[in-house]
């Protein structure tokens, strides 16, 4: 696995492949790599001839009280496990590489960013976009590869690159979880003993979240799980949604897919979750069936 600290060697590099007719499989990520990040790595080699895996942690992203300065990082280990997964190249610039002067311009998210970590995290989703329009400039993959339990993220990608015809197909890969179900997080390190123990909590009430809405609507569904979270963890829940999937707006009845989302606020960690799914709304029982599920 190469190592390519500069954007002038990652241009040349990719300008090199793509002349010998290689396609590029690119999965960009902020390190502390677990096997979420590996199982991107996977998909990419399968569907690619390289893959370039990027580390940046990107100052542009995290809001002023954010957890930008202790984000965990380990190069070495993160370096040793792409190499394992198959990265045929590791892209690693630092902050003034990526940003040698405040930006001249940025890109600003205009949809499916109110509500969700959109809404709580001002600014977040303009930073993301910001610097994947660099990254996608950058390294010119064919295909990106990116993770639904950062569902809203894949949202605004998929406007990105419609919205500037970047010619990189989005694929969205499915959650990877720990055993009792907590979606894979580098965030998970910052849970104490007794918060890893309740966190499985938050996948089951993603679970149970979906069998209520056969019953009840989005509102009562929405209030369901905050009960079950506040019964079940000792975090406080800033989000409980059922919104539409990609636009995140309320449900009606003729959305396609719907998400069901979640963000917990523990004493050092902020985690978030969802499932997409059919739209059941449709399917509902009668008035007097409803909400009946507990
Ligand atoms: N459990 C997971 N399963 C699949 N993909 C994941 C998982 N966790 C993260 N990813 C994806 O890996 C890519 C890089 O994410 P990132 O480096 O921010 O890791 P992260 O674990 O999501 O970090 P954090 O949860 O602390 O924000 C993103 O596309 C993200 O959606
Ligand atoms: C896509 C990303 C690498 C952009 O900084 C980041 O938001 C992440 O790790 O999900
Ligand atoms: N995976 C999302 C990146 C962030 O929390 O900033």
């Amino acid at each position: 696995m190469i190592i390519l600290n500069s954007i002038q060697d990652m241009q040349k590099y990719i300008l090199q492949e793509k002349t010998e007719g290689n396609s590029v499989g690119f999965v960009p990520t902020m390190g502390y790599l677990h096997e979420g990040h590996l199982s991107l790595m996977e998909r990419a080699k399968n569907e690619a001839d390289i893959v370039v895996v990027s580390i940046f942690v990107n100052p542009l992203q995290f809001g002023p009280n954010e957890d930008f300065d202790r984000y965990p990082r380990d190069f070495e280990r993160d370096k040793k496990l792409a190499e394992e997964a198959g990265a045929d190249v590791l892209f690693y610039p630092d902050t003034k590489e990526m940003y040698p002067d405040k930006p001249v311009v940025t890109v600003s998210v205009n949809r499916r960013t109110d509500a969700l970590c959109g809404k709580s995290r001002t600014g977040h989703f303009d930073g993301v976009a910001t610097v994947l329009t660099k990254l996608f400039h950058i390294v010119s993959p064919d295909k990106a590869f990116f993770g639904l339990k950062d569902a809203q993220q894949v949202a605004v990608v998929r406007g990105l690159v419609d919205d500037f015809n970047f010619p990189v197909e989005i694929i969205g890969c499915e959650t990877k979880r720990e055993s009792d179900g907590l979606a894979m997080s580098s965030r998970n390190v910052y849970l104490s003993e007794e918060e890893r123990k309740e966190a499985h909590h938050l996948y089951q009430s993603l679970q149970k979240a979906q069998s209520w809405l056969s019953n009840c609507d989005s509102g009562e569904t929405e209030e369901k799980m905050i009960k079950y979270l506040e019964e079940h963890t000792a975090g406080t829940v800033e989000y409980c949604k059922v919104l539409s999937y990609p636009e995140l707006l309320p449900p009606v009845k003729d959305d396609k897919k719907l998400i069901i989302a979640l963000s917990v606020r523990f004493s050092k960690a902020r985690l978030i979750d969802n499932v997409i799914i059919d739209n059941i709304l449709e399917k509902q029982g009668s008035e007097e069936e409803k909400c009946s599920v507990i």
